[in-house]
C-alpha cells in the first residue's frame, strides 16, 4: 500500500494548487473566462471518458487538439494569465520593501494627514455631482498606471483634488493616483473591470476602479458625476453608495 503513503511535501502539493484554483476561480468569477474554464473542463471529462471506452477513432482526433491545448488555452485566457500574474506580482511584490516601511507606524495623526483631505474632497465632489476617481496604492506603487497620467506629486490637498476634478480642468478625465502620502499623478488610465456580476448603472468610471483593485492590492473610490453617489473599491469589489463617514471608516481600516 505504499501508494497511500501521504508525505508532508505532498499536502504542502495539493495545499498550493488548491489556492492557486481558488485564486484563478476568484479572478474569473463573474467574467465569461468562467464559461470557457467549464466548457474546458467539459471537454477534458469527454476525452478522459472517449479514452477509457478506448474509442480509437475520436481518441485520435481529440488528441491532437489535447496537443495544442495548452498554447489554446494560453491564447484564450491572455487576459486572464496577465491579470494573475499582475496581481501576484504587486500583492506580494517585494520591490516597495525598504526599512523605512519596516519601522513606519501608521499613527492616528498621520493618517488623518492624507486621509481626512480625500474624504473631504469627495464629500464636497457628491454635493456638487462633480466626477471623480482616485486610487490610493498599498505595496505597489502602480508605476506603470502613474505614467499613464501627468506626474504631479504634491502634498495632499482638498484644493488640488477640487482643481484636477474641476470639470473643465484639463486633467479631470481619468484617475488620480495617491501614492506614500503624495499624489502621484492625474489623468491616469486604468484597466476595466470585464466582470458581468455588477449592478447594470455602473459605467466605466467604476468600472475602471474595479478593474485596478481585481488586478493590484489598491483601492479605490468614485464619486459619480451622475448620481453624486460615493463607491469604495478594495479586491476587485464595490461598496456603493456609502456615507462619507462610511467612507472615512474604509479608509482607515483598508489603505
Ligand atoms: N479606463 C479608465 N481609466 C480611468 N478613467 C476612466 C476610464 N474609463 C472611464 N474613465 C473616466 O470615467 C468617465 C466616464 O465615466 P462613465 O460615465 O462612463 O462612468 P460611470 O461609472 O457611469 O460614472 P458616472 O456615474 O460618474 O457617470 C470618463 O470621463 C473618465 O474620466
Amino acid at each position: 500500500m505504499t501508494f497511500l503513503d501521504i508525505r508532508l511535501i505532498d499536502i504542502i502539493d495539493i495545499v498550493l494548487v488548491a489556492y492557486l484554483m481558488y485564486r484563478l476561480y476568484k479572478l474569473i468569477k463573474g467574467t465569461v473566462a468562467l464559461n470557457i474554464f467549464i466548457g474546458i473542463f467539459a471537454f477534458i471529462v469527454f476525452w478522459l471518458m472517449i479514452k477509457a471506452l478506448n474509442m480509437q477513432l475520436s481518441s485520435t482526433i481529440l488528441d491532437n487538439f489535447v496537443n495544442v491545448g495548452v498554447l489554446a488555452i494560453i491564447i484564450v485566457f491572455q487576459q486572464e494569465i496577465r491579470r494573475f500574474l499582475l496581481l501576484l506580482g504587486s500583492r506580494y511584490n517585494l520591490a516597495g520593501f525598504s526599512f523605512d516601511n519596516l519601522f513606519a507606524m501608521k499613527t492616528p495623526g498621520m493618517m488623518s494627514i492624507y486621509i481626512k483631505p480625500v474624504v473631504r474632497s469627495c464629500e464636497e465632489f457628491a454635493k456638487t455631482k462633480t466626477g471623480a476617481l482616485i486610487v490610493i496604492t498599498r505595496k505597489s506603487e502602480l508605476i506603470d498606471f502613474v505614467q499613464t497620467g501627468e506626474l504631479i506629486n504634491a502634498v495632499i490637498s482638498r484644493q488640488l483634488l477640487k482643481s484636477i476634478f474641476f470639470k473643465n480642468a484639463p486633467m479631470h478625465d481619468g484617475a488620480v493616483i495617491i501614492s506614500q502620502s503624495k499624489i502621484k499623478a492625474a489623468g491616469c488610465i486604468l484597466p476595466v473591470s470585464q466582470n458581468m456580476d455588477v449592478p447594470k448603472h455602473i459605467g466605466l468610471r467604476h468600472r475602471a476602479a474595479m478593474g485596478i483593485t481585481e488586478s493590484t492590492d489598491a483601492t479605490a473610490i468614485v464619486v459619480s458625476e451622475e448620481t453624486g453617489r460615493i463607491s469604495f473599491f478594495s479586491e476587485g469589489k464595490g461598496k456603493y453608495n456609502i456615507s462619507v463617514e462610511e467612507l472615512e471608516k474604509l479608509l482607515e481600516e483598508k489603505v
